[in-house]
């Protein structure tokens, strides 16, 4: 596939851009030349098979590690040498592959304390007085979002597996994010937890037109969830297209021979 063909102008203008991105480690190219780009309201599934940098080039995109070449755009403001906290508060929101919420707090806490940390960072728009009623109400809307108002009282350590990822959803939602970046949001759910899950999912992509982009390894699942597949291996970008030509094109076979694609 040609660079051309990956950063074609989509008729949405492009919340992520990434150009020439690379990142090594003690002379080892863990990521190398990535270029695309992630329209308005796309949804962008990463696969590859283990190892291949998905991890990786999410916490290039979040910062956690800095590119050694190359370049990130968020909305057309380069971000590359910004700090995480930076990015978040350009509208960057981020899960990760473990769970990450405070299990001895209660569900609705997690949410509010995330949405008062948000709005502290955005101070102009606060006032002192009513920014604590504010932030439960922002709280309670996100629970909503995620179908999660009944549980607002629990402790967030007695959720499900997929209730806690529900929860990390909301604690993202809260922020309103520009993009957000779901890393494997299926990883320790159970079976019978995953349709509910993978609607939440599709809910904040179609109905409230988030733009995503997520790692996950099961194609059953991105199927009716992606706009378009990127796929990894050794660190580079082998293709990226609707998923359909995706799994049916012979060099993305050929990267998972072993694996299930
Ligand atoms: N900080 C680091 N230092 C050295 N090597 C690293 C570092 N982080 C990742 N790697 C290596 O880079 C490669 C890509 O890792 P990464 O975790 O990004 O892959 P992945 O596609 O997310 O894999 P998985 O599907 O198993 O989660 C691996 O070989 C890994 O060992």
């Amino acid at each position: 596939m040609t660079a051309e063909a990956l950063t074609a102008p989509t008729a949405a203008r492009p919340v992520l851009r990434v150009r020439g991105l690379g990142w090594a480690v003690g002379g080892a190219r863990i990521v190398s030349g990535l270029e695309f780009d992630v329209a308005e309201g796309e949804f962008v599934a990463v696969i590859g098979p283990n190892g291949a940098g998905k991890t990786s080039l999410f916490n290039l995109i979040s910062g956690l590690v800095r590119p050694t070449e190359g370049s990130i755009e968020l909305d057309r403001a380069d971000i590359t040498a910004d700090p995480p906290h930076r990015r978040a508060r350009r509208g960057l929101g981020r899960t990760f592959q473990s769970s990450s919420v405070f299990a001895g707090l209660s569900v609705l806490e997690n949410v509010r304390l995330a949405a008062a940390a948000h709005r502290g960072s955005c101070l102009r728009l606060w006032r002192r007085a009513d920014s604590g009623t504010a932030a439960r109400e922002a709280a309670m809307g996100a629970l909503a979002r995620v179908g999660l108002s009944t549980r607002a009282a629990d402790l967030a350590g007695a959720l499900s597996h997929g209730d806690k990822r529900k929860l990390e959803i909301a604690i993202l939602l809260v922020t309103e994010p520009r993009l957000i970046l779901l890393d494997e949001p299926m990883a320790g759910v159970g079976t019978a937890d995953v349709p509910a899950l993978t609607e939440v999912i599709r809910t904040v992509h179609r109905e409230e037109g988030r733009t995503v982009l997520m790692v996950e390894h099961h194609m059953d699942v991105l199927l009716g969830l992606a706009d378009r597949v990127a796929v990894m291996h050794h660190g580079q970008l082998l293709a990226l297209d609707t998923p359909e030509k995706v799994t049916a094109d012979p060099l993305v076979q050929d990267a998972y021979l072993g694996e299930t694609l």
